[in-house]
Parts: C-alpha cells; structure tokens; sequence
C-alpha cells in the first residue's frame, strides 16, 4: 500500500482531534474539508469566524460533522488560556497583560489548546513562518520529559514513474535546529528512526550525509558526522546507521559498493540524516522541486504533544496529509510516550 494511503487509514483508526492554527486560509479549510471526508481527524479552524464562515460556505462545507471554529479574539476559552500562558512563561518575564495579548495569536492559541488537551495535536506554518510556529510549540507544549531537544523531519514519497526507488524515507533535520553538535546530530539521527519506524512499521537504516564518504575527505566537518555516528551508535547498539556518506554512497547500491564497501546500509538507507541545515533545508527542496518527491513536513520529533510545522508553500494536499501525520503521532504518543 502507498505510504501516504496506510498513515491515511492509520489516522481513521482512533479519531484525534487536530486544531489548524491557520483556519482561515483557503488551503488549510480545503484541507480540513478533505480530512473529514477521509475520517481522518475531528479539526478545529482556529482563526477569524466570518472568514471561515465564509470559506466553508464557498467550499461547500458549512454543515460538515467534526469541524469546529475557535476564533480567539472571542473565544470563552482565551481567558483561561491567557492564565495557563502566564503561569507558563512568567519565569521568562511575560506579564498578564502580555499573556492576555499573546494568547490572542492563533499559533499561541492552537499550541495551548493541545496543551490543555482540548486537541491532541496542532497544525501551523501554512502562512506563518517555521521559526514562529516551532517557537509557539516549543514554548506552550515543550519538550517531551524524554527527549533532549526538539527537531524536525520530511517523511519524503517517491511514487512516480522516474522514482526508482518507491516508498517514503526521511530526511532530517531539514527545518529546525540550524547548526547541530555532534551530539545533537547523533539525538536527530536517534529521533529520526524512531519517528521512522512509528510512521512506517518498517526497520529504519539511516545514514549520517557528508560531502565525504569513509574518510576521502579530512575536515572538522566530516569529523563531527564520524563523531556523531559513533554517539548515536554507542546509544542505539541495534540501530542499523552508518557515516560519514555522501548522498550517492548511501542511496545507490552500485555507488555503496566501489565507494562505502562496508557499509551495512549497503546504499539502501531509508533515513538521511543532514549535517546542518542549509544542506537539510536545500536537500529537500531540491528533491521535491526537482526530483517530484512528495514532502510532507516540516514534522517536529521530542514535543510533549503534537504539534507539526507547514512550508508556506503548501497545497491542500499537504495540509490533508499532515492532519493524518499528526494523528498517528498522537495515537504513538498514547501509546508509548517517548516516541515520534
Ligand atoms: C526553532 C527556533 C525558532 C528556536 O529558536 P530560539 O531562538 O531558540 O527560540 P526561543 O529562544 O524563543 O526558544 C524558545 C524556547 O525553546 C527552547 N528551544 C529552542 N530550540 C530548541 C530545541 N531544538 N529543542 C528544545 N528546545 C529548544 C529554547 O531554549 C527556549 O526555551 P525557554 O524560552 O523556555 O528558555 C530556531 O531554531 C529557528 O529559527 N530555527 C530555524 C527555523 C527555520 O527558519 N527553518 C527553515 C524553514 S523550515
Ligand atoms: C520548511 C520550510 O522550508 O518552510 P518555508 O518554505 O515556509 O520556509
């Protein structure tokens, strides 16, 4: 079954809840409108009532059971939020009257309901930008008491006639933290196959990327890819990784065998773990623009609760299929806390 299609019909399994921070884009309402046909999500709008009225009405959606509009500016909830945000960030020096203010921002308000467990997880990211919808999630859901830090991955499709390998894989860190340590990278490659193995039932064998592939190159760069294998190994001893690789070395088996011998991965990773971010960012990019890969993220890995990024590129598609991304996380979250 396609990829997208099984994490579709994992999400009708046990109906979350998922609020959209952006209700009241067009693309976003089409979204929600699509994950309720498919019984994958109950959705809140969050976001001007007149103008979701009105998109819903234009989109034939008025009377859809399972969507619910929660506008913040005149919400019954914002005065209770307003308090939880203060109790929250006080220790950050947010005032009151800040937190009143504040909580009044839709991705502030989406974040606190998932906080509050009014959702079991929130979208964002369609209008605004990645660092303030991560911000928003980092600062109300926090990170998971498990995790160390917070990062992001794409779970990539290849379903089309040119893709000669069919399927998903995941690139990471291609949204959030910008230059990690060898530790952090070793956490991102860590989450990653974890996230890997939640999304897809499948064995992850992740790959650490470098412009060098065992040691045909010598620079503090490539040192910090070995150095983070090495602690991501150490930690995960049954974690099928190898590194440092270029990309060819760990995604062609013919590449793999004149350029990594002795890789395990034999050219066959599922998971592609980037050095920083302006490789992971570009690489994406490049895959899905170029290469007609599906990208579905920015989703975010280590959070207490749910909470997923979009690029501000998105179609309604992907709005649809980050909905049901996001349940399933919520479902894993249930189930075994740490996870995803
Ligand atoms: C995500 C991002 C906004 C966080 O930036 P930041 O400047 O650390 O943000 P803040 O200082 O407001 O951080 C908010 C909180 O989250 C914490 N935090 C930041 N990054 C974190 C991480 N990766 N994991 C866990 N916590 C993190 C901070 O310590 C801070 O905690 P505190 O306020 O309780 O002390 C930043 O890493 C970023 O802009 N990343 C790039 C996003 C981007 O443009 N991507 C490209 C397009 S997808
Ligand atoms: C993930 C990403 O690059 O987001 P945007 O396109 O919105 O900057």
């Amino acid at each position: 079954m396609k990829p997208l299609r099984q994490i579709l019909g994992a999400a009708t399994s046990s109906k979350k809840i998922i609020a959209l921070a952006e209700g009241d884009d067009p693309r976003v309402v089409e979204g929600a409108l699509k994950a309720r046909a498919e019984n994958a999500a109950d959705i809140i709008l969050v976001g001007d009532h007149a103008k979701i009225t009105a998109l819903l009405a234009e989109k034939g959606g008025s009377d859809v059971d399972g969507i619910t509009i929660h506008d913040p500016v005149t919400s019954p909830h914002t005065d209770r939020f307003a308090t939880a945000y203060y109790e929250l960030r006080k220790h950050k020096g947010m005032t009151p009257e800040n937190a009143r203010k504040l909580i009044k921002n839709r991705l502030n308000y989406a974040a606190m309901l998932v906080h509050l467990g009014l959702a079991d997880g929130t979208v964002g990211g369609a209008v605004e930008t990645t660092s303030d919808t991560v911000r928003a999630a980092l600062q109300i859901i926090g990170k998971a008491p498990s995790a160390h830090m917070v990062s992001s991955f794409f779970l990539m499709i290849y379903d089309r006639d040119h893709h000669a390998v069919q399927g998903a894989h995941i690139f990471a860190d291609c949204g959030l933290v910008v230059d990690p340590d060898e530790r952090e990278l070793a956490e991102i490659a860590q989450a990653s196959a974890a996230s890997y193995h939640a999304l897809t039932g499948q064995e992850p064998r992740v790959a650490m990327l470098s412009f060098s592939t065992s040691g045909s190159a010598n620079h503090p760069k490539v040192s910090k890819v070995v150095e983070a294998t090495k602690i991501a190994k150490a930690a995960s001893p049954h974690l099928l990784i190898d590194g440092e690789l270029q990309f060819d070395a760990a995604y062609v088996p013919e590449v793999a065998s004149k350029k990594a011998k002795d890789s395990p991965l034999k050219g066959q990773a599922n998971v592609f773990v980037f050095p920083n971010l302006d490789a992971g960012n570009l690489g994406y990019k490049i895959a899905q623009r170029i290469g007609g890969a599906e990208a579905v993220g920015p989703v975010l890995q280590g959070l207490a609760k749910p909470a997923n990024d979009l690029s501000r590129g998105c179609s309604a598609d992907d709005v649809l299929h980050m909905i049901a991304v996001t349940a399933v996380q919520a479902q894993h979250a249930d189930a075994e806390p740490e996870t995803c």
